[in-house]
């Protein structure tokens, strides 16, 4: 179910109501209901949320992602507007999964995502449990066309690669994608040995997937991942970018399903999100699993809003003359 932005929750504090230098993003955001016909725009971005948790509840994690989209929205708000002159942000609203329809809400997830593409607006995704990057690849290769080659760009501590016979669910979206898709491919980096089974590597093998282990990430240099995600990203017509937030430190983010001891520190995900972004075939983002109900604080919230700005920041596709 689709429900359109609410102004209300774009509120925080002002500094001035004249100088445009001390403004944040609640005083610049857009409002843009994707319910009505969309007009082409340059240099702009929405954020979409997908209220839904769903795939977390049938992968037996703990629920509580579909609170996360208001809550991320919350934070976005109170950020200062450091983009460039003439970026438009949008808040697109929010896809809300109802009665434990989950296909169907990433099917419509898709849906808006792919007529935000198609007008030019790069589409910010804010999950949800990780089966928000579904919805969102349905969207991309809407968007795109069946010709195009799809590269999937995930920071996530787990493949996501387990069998959907019963189902898909939060943990099996890149399984679905590389069986229906043979357009698609996939390169995960922060995997973690002890959050996937023997038997998820062995997916992971089969499927060909590319990674990079956590530790590996860590130990760096950090120039090894970035020659992969260039050689990977520039191999495909297209990339979509998703980060599960169980990716980063459970000190830094405690509020998620499956936290982890090992997790990525902040500021090398920072590093991995900006060169990602930065890449000029990346055309939407995902961010998921955040569970405000398990946070402490609000700190993976206020996380999960600074990765979301810092995409913004460093897009590609946002900046002056592309
Ligand atoms: N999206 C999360 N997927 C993980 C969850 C693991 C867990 O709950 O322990 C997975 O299925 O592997
Ligand atoms: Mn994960
Ligand atoms: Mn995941």
């Amino acid at each position: 179910m689709y429900q359109p932005p609410d102004a209300g929750r774009w509120t925080g504090r002002i500094d001035s109501v004249s100088d445009e230098r001390a403004f944040r993003l609640h005083q610049r955001i857009r409002l843009l209901d994707l319910s009505q016909p969309l007009e082409p725009v340059e240099r702009a971005a929405a954020f979409i949320g997908f209220a839904c948790d769903e795939g977390v509840r049938r992968n037996q994690g703990r629920q509580g992602a579909k609170e996360a989209p208001a809550a991320i929205k919350a934070a976005l708000a109170r950020l200062p507007w450091h983009l460039p002159e003439g970026v438009v942000v949008y808040d697109a609203g929010d896809v809300v999964c109802v009665d434990e329809q989950l296909e169907q809400s990433q099917a419509e997830l898709g849906t808006m995502v792919a007529r935000l593409l198609r007008s030019g607006i790069t589409p910010i995704v804010i999950g949800g449990g990780h089966e928000t990057a579904y919805g969102h690849y349905l969207g991309v290769r809407e968007a795109i066309g069946p010709a195009s080659m799809i590269g999937i760009i995930n920071i996530d501590a787990h493949f996501d690669l387990r069998p959907y016979d019963d189902g898909p669910t939060s943990g099996t979206m890149f399984r679905q994608i590389l069986d229906q898709d043979d357009r698609a491919s996939y390169f995960c980096l922060g995997i973690q040995r002890l959050s996937n089974t023997a038997a998820l590597f062995a997916a992971a093998e089969k499927y060909g997937c590319r990674y990079m282990m956590e530790d590996e990430l860590t130990a760096g240099p950090i120039e090894a991942a970035y020659a992969q995600i260039e050689e990977f990203a520039s191999k495909h017509d297209a990339v979509m970018f998703t980060i599960c937030m169980d990716a980063i430190s459970a000190a830094a983010a405690p509020g998620v399903s499956a936290p982890s001891p090992f997790g990525l520190a902040p500021s090398l995900a920072r590093a991995l999100i900006r060169r990602i972004v930065s890449h000029p075939n990346t055309v939407s983002v995902d961010l998921c699993e955040v569970n405000p109900l398990l946070d402490e604080g609000g700190k993976t919230v206020a996380l999960a809003a600074a990765f979301c700005m810092e995409a913004l920041l460093h897009f590609q596709r946002l900046q002056l003359g592309r």
